[in-house]
């Protein structure tokens, strides 16, 4: 049970880590997105337009390629980013950990943004009750990962602006201080989700009773419901909630206040210095806080990450959290 090992995650364009990834051999940038459960990669069925900018996936290529004929798929992401297409089997390493008849997903179609954006596809880490492959649902790589695994889980690090990385099987001890805080997780819709009852600002605590959280490392920024995100900016002077650049911005200068979030029963502390996610215009800046747009399920994306190394655990199933 010695599959254990960690990956390399480079964070691409402010927006995103992306992780070398060996498929039938072949090397692809992938996205790791514990918010969904299709490992997809751009192959070569795709049109020349949609494969500009990006490693392809040939499954004539690769020795050990099995095809799962009349198989497909088809994803659309909350942003309204999807892609499509057909399914084989294949070898996937992943820094240490190697997963024989891995379903890859071989996308024939792409939505505009996944031609732009730096990734060749998508490592789904979610659990497979979401995986969207028919006529059968496939498993994602890390349940298929499981039984070569020291322990049945894998962690996330991904520092601000610095090279991060994901373990398999095991928890780095170097890559976070003081103690691991778990939240039981309910899988029931798929996600690594939590209890998240209340939050704070500053000093100041507030409700959000029964709502969730997911930890979506997928998700660049943290989308929490509106009243969380209006009480934030409330306390950041001359912010305001931008309909050109769709969120709240506010001027660079503003000293952020910190923002903590309820996992599961214990507060996870984002530094305001974290909550400034990009200049605009050098004069105002975009906040690393936003709306999800409704409902009571709050994103821990990207950001929160790049406060706390997050520790996804199969066995209970429940989330840990530690500062970096
Ligand atoms: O599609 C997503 C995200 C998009 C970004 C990448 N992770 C998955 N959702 C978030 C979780 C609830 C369902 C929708």
């Amino acid at each position: 049970k010695r599959q254990d090992g960690s990956a390399s995650a480079a964070p691409a364009g402010g927006t995103e880590y992306l992780v070398s990834t060996s498929v039938g051999g072949e090397s692809l940038n992938l996205d790791f997105d514990t918010g969904s459960a299709d490992l997809w990669v751009f192959s070569s069925s795709l049109s020349s337009a949609s494969k500009k900018g990006h490693d392809i996936y040939t499954a004539s290529k690769s020795p050990t390629y099995q095809a799962l004929s009349g198989y497909t798929w088809s994803i659309t992401y909350a942003d309204g980013s999807g892609a499509s297409g057909k399914v084989g089997t294949d070898t996937v390493t992943i820094g240490g950990t190697s997963v024989t008849g891995q379903a890859v997903e071989l996308a024939t179609k792409v939505s505009s943004t996944f031609v732009s954006d730096a990734a060749d596809g998508l490592v789904g880490l979610a659990f497979s009750s979401i995986n969207t492959v028919q006529p059968v649902q496939q498993q994602t790589f890390f349940d298929n990962a499981q039984p070569s695994l020291n322990s049945p889980l894998f962690a996330a690090y991904l520092p601000y602006n610095a090279d991060g990385a994901y373990d398999f099987g095991f928890i780095d001890s170097s890559k976070y201080s003081g103690s691991i805080n778990y939240a039981t997780v309910n899988s029931g819709n798929g996600f690594w989700e939590f209890a998240s009852n209340s939050y704070q600002v500053g000093g100041s605590t507030f409700s959000q009773s029964g709502n969730t959280g997911i930890a979506d490392t997928g998700t660049t920024l943290v989308l929490m419901i509106d009243d969380a995100v209006s009480n934030y900016y409330a306390s950041v002077s001359g912010a305001s909630n931008s309909a050109t650049y769709g969120g709240y911005i506010f001027p660079c200068s503003t000293s952020l206040p910190s923002l903590s979030v309820d996992i599961g029963g214990n507060y996870a502390t984002i530094p305001g210095s974290l909550l400034n996610f990009q200049s605009i215009d050098g004069t105002n800046c975009f906040g690393g806080l936003q709306s999800v747009g409704g409902g009571t399920q709050n994103i821990y994306g990207d950001v929160f990450f790049n406060a706390y190394y997050g520790i996804f655990d199969a066995s209970v199933p429940q989330f840990g959290f530690a500062a970096l």
